[in-house]
């Protein structure tokens, strides 16, 4: 029987230091969020970030904690209630890190007889902190403790058309009631290093975007490729004018470069460009977080304002939205009826 596995990143069992710090150490010690040796990786982790970190990332999450639980936990569960009812397969959910584990999702549909799983990472763009790692950890699960359930898994759907409507219907509903004079279209940082990592080719990305009109095969595994992807095709949907929307990268942690440009400076310098009205955007999510209702909606806003901006608006991601729901719904009828993946 076929079953569907839904990843999301996962959050911490509440928003207190206690929870926070092996939520977070889980997280940054994944080889393929903080991509150094072990040993460097262990002094940098837990010699130092968890010393801090902990306490500071508990605040944050205080402030925008649901009394049902982390508002991204809540949202994926709603999603996923949603897609079962709209489908006629079993349909678990799973966290990459967190309690909510990929092999407690995968136990639950083992239970249900179930022996070929479409894995779907929750995430448009493939990045080896996000989608590489759901994917790695699963079939790491698969092999050890479900050998015979065989695994297909969803591609990065950044592009598809399909995806592309979805979203750009979100955001020209949150365009609707506000006059603005720029969209931010701010996608979660990683550092510079992880898109010379994933190119295949070792030579073709850039990081300065000057290799993305050239085709080819890198573009699969560019984060920044898609990103970019993301924000071009969504912009000729809508038909904004160029000179109003731009693209940033969030989120990001102290030490190498990440991608830019930075969003906290795209703040500042659009503010002082005389930007009064701004709206921000954040399709590198799928369900409204930490990174979004914290650091975009309640930082951003207030970053905004200081350097002169007036007003300011977050449109919430793609949630629990009946047109998302539906679309999801219909890929894995795709992949349960005639095993067609959305490309
Ligand atoms: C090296 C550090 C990090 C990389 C690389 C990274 C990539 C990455 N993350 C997401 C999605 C989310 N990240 C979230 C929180 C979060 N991310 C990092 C670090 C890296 N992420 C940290 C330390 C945290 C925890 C919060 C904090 O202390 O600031 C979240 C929110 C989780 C929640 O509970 O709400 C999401 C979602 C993507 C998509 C990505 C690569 C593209
Ligand atoms: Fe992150
Ligand atoms: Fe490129």
């Amino acid at each position: 029987m076929k079953g569907v596995l839904l990843v999301n990143l996962g959050s911490p069992d509440s928003p207190t230091a206690k929870d926070v710090k092996p939520y977070l150490d889980e997280f940054l010690m994944d080889e393929r969020v903080i991509d150094v040796p072990k040993i460097l990786r262990n002094i940098l982790v837990r010699g130092i970030i968890l010393q801090t970190r902990p306490k500071r990332s508990a605040k944050a999450y205080k402030k925008i904690w649901w009394e049902e639980g982390s508002p991204l936990i809540v949202i994926s569960e709603h999603f996923a209630v949603k897609v079962r009812a709209q489908t006629d397969l079993p349909i678990a959910l799973g966290m990459r890190y967190g309690s909510m584990s990929i092999r407690k999702a995968f136990q639950e549909l083992a239970d249900q007889g179930v022996d070929e799983v479409l894995l779907v990472p929750l995430y448009p763009h493939y990045a080896m902190s996000s989608y590489e790692t759901v994917v790695v950890k699963a079939l790491e699960e698969q092999q050890k403790h479900f050998p015979s359930i065989k695994v297909t898994t969803l591609p990065a759907f950044y592009h598809n058309p399909d995806y592309i409507r979805v979203l750009s219907r979100s955001i020209a509903e949150g365009l609707e009631d506000f006059d603005y004079d720029h969209v931010l279209f701010s996608y979660h940082g990683i550092p510079e290093r992880h898109i010379r990592k994933s190119d295949p080719t070792r030579f073709h990305c850039k990081i300065d975007g000057s290799c993305c009109k050239v085709n080819s095969v890198a573009h699969h595994t560019c984060y920044r490729h898609q990103c970019y992807k993301t924000t071009d095709l969504v912009v000729e949907a809508l038909g904004l004018p160029q000179d109003k929307v731009s693209t940033s990268f969030q989120s990001r942690l102290a030490g190498d470069p990440w991608l830019k440009p930075y969003t906290d400076y795209e703040f500042e310098r659009l503010a002082k460009e005389g930007k009064k009205r701004l709206i921000v955007v954040t399709p590198a999510f799928v369900s409204d977080c930490l990174e979004t209702l914290e650091e975009i909606a309640m930082e951003g806003k207030e970053q905004f304002e200081e350097a002169g901006g007036e007003h300011y608006k977050h449109i919430p991601c793609l949630n629990e939205r009946d047109d998302w729901v539906a679309l999801m719904a219909s890929w894995i009828r795709d992949w349960q009826t005639e095993h067609i993946l959305p490309v």
